[in-house]
């Protein structure tokens, strides 16, 4: 076999599915519904990004940063339709990865797979600092006290040493899923109401105190302003593919997953605009400042009603809508290296599951662990950059994979299929590669150096160990 033919074989489809749910000693076990599915990426999406980012991306944009959401949201649109065609054919739990290894070969989908450490694993790090904010105001709000900043900033930003609050999160999440999926899945559930009822009681709120005159002027950033606070904001919406990791615990994954990742796209996407617009109501965009990761929408709440209370109920929801975030993204990971163990890719100790609890519990212990290091170590503003960029060049992968597939193999049975094909792939291609590009050059910077990471560890263990050495297709 020559080095390209090796690079580029790929996985059968059929193959691939065949294998699902099967792991070293164990199965996973397929328990998920579809409105656990629904949830469970409405649970990876809301979380940071509204109690956040929005704070930070008012500045860029003034009022018009309720149209950032939507434009972000038109660009997720895109990718979810091309996820949700991928999950409906190939239902299993390595996401895009997967995709790419049916669709575009081996090594294109090792660099997928390697993005998407970047969309889970670090961004669960950025993601956990987040929570440590919001619990301070929480405790700030209930007993007039807060956590000392020794222990819950990183180090670098002012006055942290390590981030105990973070650690901590991600080793409750790591908890609860070492229990079982489903007991993860029921928690996450009540998680994910819990969040949007809070949202919602934010909204109310806000709409109360609510000036019109905040709205003018609508865009004093004028375009440049929007499309730099879209791609700002275009990290609260990742997530609605984590549904995706789930494809071999769900019950029915061909009909269940495309629905649930286009349903909770849009259960995010009302919702985001709805607070955006709420928050601005309430507040001229003026007094947002962009350098405070303060709690903003509690701030908001309280100042709405003239008490103390409000801003209590909403950084309680912002705790338990961060814990969520926290809780089934370590679960995507876990399950997207479960599906690479299977290939030969990482080493095998990440497709072993314990057969009692039908969960792979090494697995889950390295990736907590890593992640616990990542959360409590590093300043991570500059991370959430990196998940972003990940991200997009792995949702790029994943509307090239649709076409892909559709020339190479139109007679595979599809559950769901993108309306307009090609230009929906296409295009959610082409806005993925224009977000990309509005990116910060660090941030691709440090893109091209977790890249060339990526592929010396591939030359020195997949390449060698690939299951699917001694084949050619
Ligand atoms: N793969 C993921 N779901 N990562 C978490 C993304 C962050 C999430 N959208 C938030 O705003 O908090």
């Amino acid at each position: 076999m020559t080095l390209a033919q090796r690079l580029f074989r790929t996985k059968p489809t059929e193959r691939i599915v065949a294998e699902g749910g099967h792991g070293e000693g164990g199965e996973l076990r397929r328990t998920m519904s579809l409105w656990q599915l629904t949830l469970f990426s409405v649970g990876a999406t809301l979380g940071t990004g509204i109690f956040v980012i929005l704070g930070q991306a008012v500045p860029k944009a003034g009022p018009a940063v309720v149209l950032a959401f939507v434009l972000a949201a038109i660009t997720a649109l895109f990718s979810a339709l091309s996820y949700a065609e991928l999950a409906g054919t190939i239902p299993v739990s390595g996401s895009s990865y997967s995709y790419a290894y049916a669709t575009l070969g081996e090594l294109v989908a090792w660099i997928c797979g390697w993005c998407l450490m970047l969309e889970y694993a670090v961004s669960v790090a950025a993601v956990a600092v987040g929570w440590g904010e919001y619990l301070n105001s929480f405790l700030h709000a209930l007993f007039g006290v807060t956590l000392p900043e020794a222990i819950t900033r990183s180090p670098g930003q002012d006055g942290g040493i390590v981030n105990v609050a973070a650690i901590v999160i991600v080793l409750l999440a790591t908890w609860l899923l070492l229990y079982g999926a489903s007991e993860s899945a029921m928690a996450n559930a009540v998680f994910v109401l819990i969040k949007i009822v809070v949202l919602l009681f934010f909204c109310v709120v806000a709409f109360s105190a609510f000036q019109s005159g905040n709205f003018a002027p609508f865009a004093p950033m004028g375009v440049a302003g929007i499309t730099a606070a879209a791609s700002q904001v275009f990290f609260s919406y990742i997530g609605f593919d984590a549904a995706s990791t789930a494809g071999e615990e769900a019950k029915n994954p061909k009909r269940d997953l495309p629905l649930a990742i286009i349903i909770s796209l849009a259960i995010v996407t009302v919702v985001y605009v709805l607070v955006a617009a709420a928050a601005i109501g309430a507040m001229p965009w003026t007094d947002f400042n962009a350098e405070s990761t303060e709690a903003s929408l509690a701030h908001i709440a309280d100042l709405a009603v003239g008490a103390t209370w409000p801003g209590l109920i909403v950084s309680f929801g912002a705790v338990i809508a961060i814990a969520s975030v926290v809780l089934t993204v370590i679960y995507g990971q876990t399950r997207i290296l479960f599906a690479m163990s299977r290939d030969g890719l990482v080493p095998r100790v990440f497709q072993r599951v314990n057969p009692r609890r039908q969960v792979p519990i090494a697995n889950t212990l390295i990736v907590a662990a890593f992640i616990s290091v990542l959360a409590g170590l590093v300043p991570l503003g500059q991370l959430a950059e990196a998940t972003s960029i990940g991200t997009l060049f792995a949702f790029a992968i994943v509307n090239v994979g649709v076409l892909v597939l559709r020339y190479r193999s139109p007679e595979l049975p599809r559950s769901f299929r993108v309306p307009l094909f090609p230009a929906t792939p296409v295009l959610g291609a082409i806005l993925c590669a224009v977000v990309m590009a509005g990116l910060a050059g660090v941030t691709w910077v440090a893109f091209g150096l977790w890249m060339l990471l990526g592929l010396i560890c591939y030359f020195l263990y997949g390449y060698g160990h690939s299951r699917l050495n001694g084949e050619v297709r």
